[in-house]
C-alpha cells in the first residue's frame, strides 16, 4: 500500500519554526499536506476534545490596525476593512511587510484559487468578467447558454424563468456569486480611487486570501464593527486549518487567539476547525471546495415557489406575513416557510391566515400540500438533470469545457449531491 507524504514542503517547515519562535503554540498539532485540501493540520499525538491546540499571540496576528495611518487615510470613509487590507498587502513596502514574508511563502497560488473558486472560472463555467479577462475569454460561444453553476450560487436557471421579485430580502446562502462580485468589485473600485496604480492581479490575490483565510477579531477596548465582515484579522499559522463541521471552539482576548479541539483526535488524524455552518454552495463559492458529507447542506426553492405561486396578491401576503422567500430543502425534507408556502396555493386567505397565526387546520390538507411540494422538488430535479446533461455534452465538445474538465466534473458532482437532497426530501415529505 503506498503511504501517503504528508510533509509539507520546506516552505511550511520554515514558516512553522518562523511562527513557533514568535510564541505560537502548537500543541499536538503540526501543517501536514492532504491530497484535495492543500495544508491542513495533522495530529501528532493523541488530542483530546477541549484541549487548546494552537495559541496565536496577537502581538503577531495582522488586521487593519497593523496598516499605517498614511496609508488608510487615503481611502475613503466606509471603505471595508477588507479592500484596505488587500490594497496594504498588495502596496506595502518590503520593510513593512518584511516580518510576514516567511508566511506569504506558506499561502495558497493565485492558481489554487484560478483552480478552485467558481468566480475566477471561464465564462462558460460560470465565472465573471473581471479587469484581466481577454475579450476571447469574455466573449462565450453564443450557441453556449447554459448556466452550469448550482442556482444559489449563480442566481440563475436553465429551466425556471425567474421572476422580478416583488420585494427584496436578505439572503445568507442564495445569488453567492452576483453578491461576491459585487462585494470585489466595489473594493476594486476603491482600491484604484485611492491607488490607481494598483494591479488587478496581486490586489485580487490578497483579497481572496482574506476571505478564505481570515478569522473574527475585535480589537481589545474596540466596540464590535457594524458590518460583522470588518471584524477581520489573519493569523500565522492559525490559517491552516481546513474546515468541517465540527463544532467550533475558538476564543481571544487581548493577549491570544486560542483555537481548542472540538472532538477526540488520533495521532495521524486531520484537525478541523469549522468555518461556520455552510450549504456547500456557499463552500463552493467562498473556499473553492465542498464537503462530501455535510449537515449544514440545503438548497433553495425561492425560484420555483414564488414562480408557481402566480399571483401578485398572494405574494404580498407572503412578504405582509413574514414568509417571502428563503424556501429551504435538506436531505430531511422542507422547512415549514415552504409548507406555508404550499398551503397558501389553495386555501382561502382567512383560513390560510388563520393557519398561519393561530395554528388553526380549517382548509387545510395535507395531501394537497405534499403534492404542491413534491412538485417543487421535481422542478428541481428537472433542473438538476438538465445542467448534468449540458455538463456532460459540453465535456464531449466544448474546447473550453474540455480544457478546464476537472472544474466541471466537480459540478457534476455537486449537481448530484443536489439530486439526492430533492429526492430525499421528496420522500420525508411523504412520511
Ligand atoms: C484557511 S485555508 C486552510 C489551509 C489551506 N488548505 C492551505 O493549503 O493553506 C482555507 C482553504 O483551505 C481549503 N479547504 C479548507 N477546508 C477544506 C476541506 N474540508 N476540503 C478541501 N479543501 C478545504 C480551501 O481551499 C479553503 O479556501
Amino acid at each position: 500500500m503506498m503511504i501517503p507524504d504528508y510533509s509539507p514542503g520546506d516552505e511550511h517547515v520554515a514558516f512553522t519554526e518562523w511562527s513557533l519562535a514568535q510564541g505560537v503554540i502548537a500543541n499536538g498539532v503540526t501543517p501536514a499536506r492532504f491530497p484535495g485540501r492543500g495544508l491542513g493540520m495533522i495530529a501528532t499525538r493523541k488530542i483530546k476534545k477541549g484541549e487548546a491546540v494552537v495559541q496565536v499571540p496577537t502581538s503577531i496576528i495582522f488586521t487593519v490596525d497593523d496598516v499605517p495611518f498614511d496609508f488608510r487615510s487615503q481611502f475613503s470613509e466606509g471603505t471595508a476593512v477588507q479592500t484596505i487590507m488587500a490594497a496594504f498587502l498588495t502596496h506595502g513596502s518590503n520593510e513593512e511587510l518584511e516580518k510576514y514574508q516567511l508566511w506569504f511563502k506558506a499561502w495558497p497560488s493565485r492558481k489554487d484559487f484560478e483552480d478552485s473558486l467558481p468566480l475566477l472560472w471561464p465564462r462558460e463555467l460560470g465565472g465573471l468578467i473581471w479587469p484581466d479577462t481577454t475579450t476571447s475569454e469574455g466573449a462565450m460561444d453564443s450557441a453556449f447558454k447554459t448556466n452550469l453553476l448550482p442556482p444559489c450560487i449563480s442566481g440563475s436557471w436553465n429551466s425556471i424563468e425567474r421572476l422580478p421579485r416583488i420585494k427584496k430580502y436578505e439572503t445568507e446562502h442564495q445569488d453567492l456569486e452576483p453578491a461576491q462580485g459585487q462585494r470585489l468589485r466595489k473594493a476594486w473600485a476603491d482600491a484604484i480611487a485611492a491607488f490607481p496604480e494598483t494591479d488587478w492581479t496581486s490586489f485580487s490575490y490578497h483579497w481572496l486570501i482574506l476571505n478564505t483565510r481570515s478569522f473574527y477579531w475585535v480589537g481589545a477596548g474596540q466596540d464590535p464593527p457594524e458590518n460583522r465582515n470588518d471584524a477581520m484579522a489573519l493569523l500565522p499559522f492559525a490559517d491552516y486549518f481546513n474546515h468541517s463541521n465540527v463544532e467550533c471552539d475558538v476564543k481571544f482576548d487581548e493577549n491570544e487567539y486560542t483555537l481548542r479541539a472540538t472532538e477526540d483526535y488520533d495521532k495521524g488524524d486531520e484537525v478541523y476547525m469549522s468555518y461556520g455552518s455552510h450549504p456547500n454552495d456557499f463552500l463552493l463559492a467562498e473556499y473553492g471546495f465542498y464537503l462530501e458529507k455535510n449537515d449544514s447542506d440545503c438548497i433553495y426553492l425561492d425560484e420555483i415557489v414564488l414562480g408557481d405561486i402566480d399571483n401578485h396578491e398572494k405574494h404580498e401576503e407572503l412578504w405582509l406575513n413574514q414568509y417571502y422567500g428563503e424556501y429551504r430543502v435538506t436531505r430531511q425534507g422542507v422547512c415549514y416557510r415552504t409548507e406555508v408556502a404550499a398551503c397558501l396555493k389553495y386555501m382561502d386567505y382567512k383560513d390560510w391566515t388563520n393557519h398561519i397565526l393561530k395554528g388553526s387546520t380549517k382548509g387545510l390538507d395535507e395531501n394537497k400540500s405534499e403534492g404542491i411540494i413534491k412538485g417543487w422538488l421535481g422542478a428541481y430535479v428537472s433542473e438538476a438533470d438538465i445542467t448534468m446533461t449540458a455538463i456532460r455534452a459540453a465535456l464531449e465538445s466544448n474546447g473550453v469545457i474540455q480544457s478546464h474538465h476537472e472544474k466541471a466534473e466537480v459540478l457534476l458532482s455537486r449537481w448530484a449531491q443536489i439530486k439526492d437532497i430533492c429526492e430525499c426530501a421528496s420522500v420525508a415529505v411523504s412520511l
